[in-house]
């Protein structure tokens, strides 16, 4: 058992969203920080309306907070390795800079998550050829992050062209195991594969960083009658807290425990605020850990 290896964070995703920046604009970084700290959360992960280092650093030492990494869209098929380095060499010295741990890449070529697609039919694929650049440029991509003390995380996504276990393998296979990591999203997977522990199970040793999402199996199947888009369905609720839907995180929680993981588990939970609280969901989130598993899992 090794509670204590596990730092336990919440994305600024359920107060403000980077996918669709109007949803809850008036949620301010003081008001987001402050109802991390009244959860008892440790730390959170960049968002798109967080100010620059000196201002963020300040903000994060006043609370004892911390910073575990930030997402990052690449588009390593669309404009090239040399293209994607420049810009990923600016965010990895950011994150160096926040003492972060790792940096969340998600390839977003041919990417539907931030279109009117049906998200439930309309996912791109690569081809042979891509698959190699995409490969290539990620093994670059891990090389530059590690010079700067960071673990590169691929987050696997919903519209994405690699969202599948079968595309995760395909991924994984295709990556140098010391350069290329994976960020293991619950949520994710388990709208795209209607389970979650394979891939937990299967990718283990790539695994460096998690985020629990949950998912409303209601919701989702309505949003898959309806053929919504990605940003509508989060919109209609699909994703939640863990504790909230329908996704059994002990068995998750105790797997984790199980392989020894160390590292942040992060709760990432994108809704409309306007329909559901952030600190609301943030203590129900925390509730649901306390009690659920970290009391009861041993
Ligand atoms: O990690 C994430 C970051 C978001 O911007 C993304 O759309 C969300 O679904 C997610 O899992
Ligand atoms: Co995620």
């Amino acid at each position: 058992m090794a509670h204590q290896d596990i730092k336990w964070g919440i994305a600024p995703i359920g107060w403000r969203n980077d996918d669709m920046p109007e949803i809850g604009k008036d949620n301010t970084l003081g008001h987001l920080l402050g109802d991390i700290c009244i959860a008892g959360f440790e730390g959170t992960e960049v968002g798109g309306f967080f100010p620059e280092p000196a201002i963020l650093k300040k903000e994060l030492a006043l609370r004892n907070l911390t910073i575990a990494g930030k997402w990052f869209s690449s588009f390593i098929i669309r404009d090239g390795i040399d293209e994607v380095l420049k810009a990923f060499q600016e965010n990895c010295a950011y994150l160096q800079e926040m003492g972060a741990s790792v940096a969340v890449v998600s390839e977003q070529t041919y990417s539907i998550q931030g279109t009117s697609k049906n998200v439930f039919k309309e996912k791109p694929y690569f081809s042979d050829e891509e698959w190699s650049k995409l490969a290539e440029g990620l093994n670059s991509m891990g090389e530059m992050a590690a010079r700067y003390d960071l673990k590169l995380v691929f987050h696997h996504h919903l519209g994405t062209g690699v969202q599948t276990l079968e595309e995760i393998d395909r991924l994984m296979e295709l990556t140098d195991p010391d350069k290329v990591h994976l960020l293991y999203d619950t949520g994710h997977i388990y709208v795209s594969d209607k389970e979650c522990l394979p891939l937990l199970k299967k990718h283990m040793n790539r695994i460096e960083h998690v985020h629990f999402k949950d998912v409303r199996n209601p919701i989702m199947n309505a949003c898959k009658e309806k053929n919504y888009s990605f940003m509508d369905s989060f919109l209609e609720g699909m994703f939640t807290v863990p504790g909230d839907g329908d996704i059994d995180f002990t068995k998750v929680y105790e797997e984790l425990l199980a392989e020894e993981y160390k590292g942040w588990i992060v709760i990432e939970a994108e809704q409309d605020p306007e329909k559901a609280h952030p600190l609301e969901y943030a203590l129900k989130a925390r509730k649901y850990l306390d009690t659920e598993l970290l009391q009861k899992i041993k």
